[in-house]
């Protein structure tokens, strides 16, 4: 990241506002860019948003932030939108334990490296109630210094002994309710139809539907 947050005026890059406002139109002349350090993240976020919104990717490692979830989700947009100058979608992931009030919550990456599936099931021992819900908070920024919107989606579930490949974070450990299966043994598409992440952007995408956003991209109308 370079300079400091929030910018200084003067450190703003000079280029043309990216979002102009006409009437109760809003042009944007950028696809909206979506941050994220994590690639299976933008794997899914690809696969469910289609073609719906122009957009583009951008592989960066926000920080870590802490306090509630919107908050961070917000804070992450804010620092996005400076990075790009544009338009910017993110998204902070938490897995809540409900015997645990919520925690690990938003800071469930730390956990999971530090502790791994194993340890995260540990933590729950002491527990008869297994239940959990993942949750998902994207931020829509429009662009530097705009207050970002939030759009929340869970899915409810329970933590289980590690199921299934382990190339997506806590998936393995994660039986969604109604399901024998925990999403780590899922194939992707049904993952996708039920999760916390594919709830959040189906409310980004109505958003979308009817804010009333334009792209004029490239000169295209
Ligand atoms: O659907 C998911 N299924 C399983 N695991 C997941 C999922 N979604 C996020 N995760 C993991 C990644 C990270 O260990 C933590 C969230 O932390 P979080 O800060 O949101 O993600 P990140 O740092 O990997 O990417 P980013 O650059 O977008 O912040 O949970
Ligand atoms: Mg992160």
């Amino acid at each position: 990241m370079s300079g400091g947050y929030p910018p200084s005026p003067s450190s703003l890059p000079s280029q043309s506002s990216p979002s102009v406002n006409e009437g109760a139109m809003r042009v944007l002349t950028r696809p909206v860019t979506f941050v994220t350090g994590n690639a299976k993240k933008l794997e899914e976020v690809r696969a469910i948003l289609g073609n719906s919104i122009p957009f583009q990717s951008l592989r960066l490692d926000l920080p870590e932030l802490q306090g509630e979830p919107e908050e961070i989700s917000k804070g992450k947009a804010r620092l996005a939108a400076t990075e790009v100058n544009g338009p910017v979608l993110v998204e902070d992931t938490c897995l809540c334990f409900n015997a645990l009030n919520g925690l690990p919550g938003p800071y469930i990456k730390w956990f999971l490296e530090k502790i791994g599936h194993e340890g995260l099931n540990n933590l729950l021992m002491a527990y008869e109630d297994k239940s959990a819900y993942a949750a998902c908070v994207f931020s829509l920024a429009l662009g530097p210094n705009t207050e970002p919107l939030t759009f929340v989606g869970k899915t409810m579930g329970k933590i289980v002994p590690a199921r299934g490949p382990k190339d997506f974070g806590w998936d393995p450990i994660f039986q969604p309710n109604g399901y024998e299966l925990t999403f780590a043994e899922m194939p992707k598409e049904e993952k996708n139809k039920i999760s916390h992440r594919s709830k959040a952007l189906t409310l980004v995408k109505s958003h979308f539907a009817v804010a009333g956003y334009h792209f004029q991209i490239n000169g295209s109308s």
